[in-house]
């Protein structure tokens, strides 16, 4: 228990080693141990629906064994993130790796489960097919929300090989359901060659905008953040985060790496700025550890949600 908080908070690092113990998230206790969670961090270790790389299966594990070394004081927002809302790691949500559709209704139950109580998740995958029954789960409970989608990739693709659910497709697919707020929901930090013009005329109908990658070099990022709340004003937002958003400099680990993405400090920043809104639930997926060097990708995906979770925080 943290001395100034009614939460229980990280196992304090002075004491016991952070190398030390089972790697829960960021060293928070697990579900289990308290009564009540704010914010549920939970695992989903799919990565069936991938169309290059695999491997994302063992994104959970291996971002939570990158957040050992996160601290309990957020400085830039001045909270102390797991101090003023209680936060817990769910361990993970058990999904066949055999069956996609049985999959995403697992993932799906499994949300359910965890958010009946009013709290919050953030999901760490597992492959981007998990945003859609993840979205499945806020929108039933806060209707279409705006959705902030940071990734090199639309993923408003139709099928692949005939398949409608896949890494590729999750956000054609909530939009058919009408699972997204058409007017306020956007790709961040697209990137990279495309099928054919037809993909963005598509992705437009299906109700989002786009601020490209290649947007952050002529435009200063107050302006892109400005420019991105002015469409999503006064909406429930879920965000999700395809670590491929970043560079593959500063995201090696990732199934579907393409060239001249964001930093992570950019995407830091623009997350920060989510502290003003109502974000109703979150993703980061697609963190690949085999590809991965010195825990590069893991550490900031274990940043990436971080900041999710302080942007949730209550302000005093
Ligand atoms: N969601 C991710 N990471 N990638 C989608 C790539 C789809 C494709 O292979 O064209
Ligand atoms: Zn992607
Ligand atoms: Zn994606």
């Amino acid at each position: 228990m943290n001395a100034a908080s009614n939460f229980v908070g990280p196992t304090d690092s002075s004491k016991t080693p952070r190398f030390a113990g089972i790697a829960t998230f960021a060293l928070l206790p697990q579900l289990r141990d308290v009564p009540h969670a704010d914010v549920v961090v939970v695992g989903v270790p799919f990565d069936a629906g991938v169309s290059y790389r695999p491997g994302a299966r063992f994104g959970p594990a291996h971002i939570r064994e990158a957040s050992r070394l996160l601290r309990p004081y957020n400085p830039v927002q001045d909270i102390e993130p797991f101090a003023t809302q209680q936060v817990v790691d769910a361990g993970d949500i058990s999904a066949n790796p055999f069956n996609i559709d049985e999959a995403v209704a697992q993932i799906e139950d499994g949300a359910r489960h965890l958010t009946e109580t009013g709290a919050r998740l953030v999901t760490l995958g597992g492959d981007h097919t998990i945003a859609l029954p993840l979205l499945r789960n806020v929108a039933r409970t806060h209707g279409p929300v705006a959705v902030i989608h940071f990734d090199a990739h639309l993923d408003t693709w139709d099928t692949y090989f005939g398949a409608p659910v896949t890494h590729g497709t999750p956000f054609r697919r909530a939009s058919e359901e009408g699972l997204i707020d058409l007017t306020a929901s956007w790709h961040i930090g697209t990137r990279g060659p495309l099928y054919g013009r037809e993909d963005l005329r598509d992705d437009e109908r299906l109700g989002f905008a786009i601020i490209g990658s290649h947007e952050f070099e002529t435009e200063s990022l107050a302006s892109i953040i400005a420019r991105l709340h002015a469409r999503i004003a006064g909406k429930p937002v879920y965000v999700s985060v395809d670590i491929d958003v970043l560079d593959p400099a500063h995201a090696p680990g990732t199934g579907t790496p393409e060239a001249g993405g964001l930093t992570s400090r950019e995407l830091l920043a623009i997350i920060r700025s989510l502290s003003t809104v109502n974000l109703v639930g979150a993703d980061v997926v697609e963190v690949a550890p085999a590809y991965d060097h010195a825990q590069v990708t893991a550490v900031a995906a274990s940043h990436v949600a971080y900041e999710l979770i302080s942007a949730m925080a209550p302000r005093s």
